[in-house]
């Protein structure tokens, strides 16, 4: 690995049995690999690239990574004496220099209200912690389709990841969150959009769901709702990642429309009695707890029920990974105590309706921080890939492209961060009657800027879009998956409607044209 070659010397090494090349002053011997390369031997007998520099052509055909790669990087021998790599891959919890990589407030040089030192120390320890813990089990997961390992689920537990997805609030009280970093009084709405933000920002749609999304939205139920003895029963294994639990409201016969919903709970002395089904239920697959939307006598009404007799767990096939546990579930008479329901019988709604703005703005977080990714890839390939002699983003079609996908990224941002500072300054009641238009309207807005930029990153990556691994292989994630964010939490155009229909019930009588 130390021993060093002139340029002259790799050249002859140029031919079948005994073949080097150059990439990025990094000499590789790949006359065994030759007969292995995934992109057949004779590109690399090419006069261009056999004994030669072929930093170029490698860069426009393979991702960085693959050199990083244990089994690939061994095939390196030295390096060309007096030169330096120059391209490096970013070092857990470092911050990307592409320009519009990373939010305004991380990039060099610029400035925002909202984020203080503790903020930026925070965003820092959490970026490494996930590069070093989530990231590998991310993309372990999304390709095999398993639930993550409860390995990496104790490590969440160890810097309560769940309460703080959860978001500021009492359940943070007397907790040690990210090592310490933050206090639990001072964890804001501003510390739970960095969460949201690092953990979408792998490529890993699946995963991103299936790392106690179910939590996020079945716990608040139980949280606000449940009784003390419930409580103190099932939240500290759930709030530890022990035990998991899904949010249980869509059905095949209904989803926004949560009236028509026809899971029945009908009651049998101190016991409720419930059948029903629920589709399409984010973690069901290895859920233990259902927090469960019934039709009861008084109303709607929403009850906790345990994985037990009468319920039983189907895995859907999703464009996106088995990893997010999407299920269809069946209650089958199952009997539940009625202590188990939360609030009150008959006022379901409200207890849904009050969770239904964190769980939206949380979509738009992540799906914001994806987008974000797509726009790097975009900037990246572009600056990389020649196309008639010269990079791609040569083409005024392709800067064009570029210049949408960033705009559309960077008025997200700044809406979502309004939004969420407005939220660190209201009571739950004031964000419950003033947020739930703004936050409608927002996720609608990130939602469909994120197909857009699906549509115009494919058109940049091209056929590499469509492939699940190789260049395009975030691009063609994204691709697949970005239609979940107009769908999950509500569907867009109903919350676009909101949006309207609050701002019309809030004109003003005393003004006209
Ligand atoms: C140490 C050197 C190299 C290694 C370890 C390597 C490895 C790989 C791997 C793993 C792939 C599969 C696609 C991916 O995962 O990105 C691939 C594809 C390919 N490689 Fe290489 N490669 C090397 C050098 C080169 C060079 C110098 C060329 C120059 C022409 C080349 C041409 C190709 C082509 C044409 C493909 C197919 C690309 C596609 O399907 O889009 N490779 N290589």
């Amino acid at each position: 690995m130390s021993k060093e070659y002139t340029f002259e010397e790799v050249a002859k090494h140029n031919k079948e049995g005994d073949l080097w090349i150059v990439i990025d002053s990094k000499v590789y011997d790949v006359s065994k690999f030759v007969n292995l390369h995934p992109g057949g031997a004779n590109v690399l007998y090419a006069d261009s690239v056999a004994g030669n520099d072929a930093t170029q052509a490698f860069f426009g055909l393979h991702r960085h990574e693959t050199l990083l790669k244990l089994q690939y990087a061994r095939l390196q021998i030295g390096t060309i004496r007096g030169e330096e790599e120059v391209i490096k891959a970013l070092a857990p919890g470092e911050l990307s220099t592409v320009p519009y990589a990373e939010p305004s407030w991380l990039a060099d040089g610029y400035f925002s209200p909202y984020y203080t030192q503790n903020h930026r120390k925070f965003q820092k320890a959490f970026r490494k912690f996930c590069m070093e813990v989530i990231y590998p089990e991310a993309v372990r997961c999304e390709e095999n389709g398993k639930r993550i390992s409860q390995e990496v689920f104790d490590k969440l537990s160890e810097i309560n990841f769940l309460p703080m997805r959860l978001g500021p609030g009492k359940h943070l009280e007397g907790r040690s969150l990210m090592g310490g970093i933050v206090k639990p009084e001072e964890f804001d709405y501003f510390h739970e959009l960095i969460v949201n933000t690092e953990i979408a920002h792998f490529g890993t749609r699946g995963v991103v769901d299936g790392l106690f999304n179910g939590g996020v939205i079945a716990v608040p139920p139980i949280l606000n709702y449940g009784s003390p003895e419930l409580q103190a029963a099932v939240l500290p294994d759930l709030l530890s990642g022990k035990k998991f639990v899904a949010l249980a409201i869509s059905e095949a016969f209904a989803g926004s429309d949560v009236s028509g919903l026809q899971t029945t709970a009908v009651k049998d002395g101190d016991h409720w009695v419930v059948t029903g089904t629920k589709k399409w239920i984010t973690n069901g697959t290895f859920a233990d707890y259902f927090t469960t939307g019934c039709k009861t006598e008084t109303g709607f009404t929403m009850i906790f029920i345990p994985r037990g007799e009468g319920v039983e767990t189907k895995p859907i096939k999703t464009s996106y990974s088995a990893v997010a546990g999407t299920a269809y579930v069946t209650f089958d008479k199952v009997r539940v105590p009625v202590s188990n329901t939360l609030g009150q019988e008959g006022a379901g709604m409200s207890v849904i309706l009050s969770n239904f703005n964190h769980e939206r703005w949380m979509v738009t977080a992540t799906s914001q921080s994806a987008q974000r990714l797509i726009v790097e890839e975009c900037l990246k390939w572009s600056n990389q890939r020649m196309v008639f002699g010269k990079p791609l983003n040569a083409q005024a079609v392709i800067r064009a492209k570029l210049g949408k996908m960033i705009s559309r990224v960077e008025s997200g941002q700044n809406w979502l961060e309004s939004i969420t500072y407005q939220m660190n300054n209201m009571t739950y009641a004031e964000m419950s009657s003033k947020l739930a238009g703004p936050i409608g309207l927002l996720k609608q807005y990130i939602s469909k800027n994120g197909r857009e930029i699906a549509e115009d990153a494919t058109q940049i990556f091209g056929g590499r879009a469509l492939t699940v691994t190789g260049m395009g292989k975030l691009v063609e994630n994204f691709h697949r998956t970005s239609g979940f964010d107009a769908i999950l939490a509500g569907a867009e155009d109903v919350l676009g409607d909101l949006g309207v229909r609050q701002a019309i019930k809030k004109m003003p009588v005393n003004v006209k044209l």
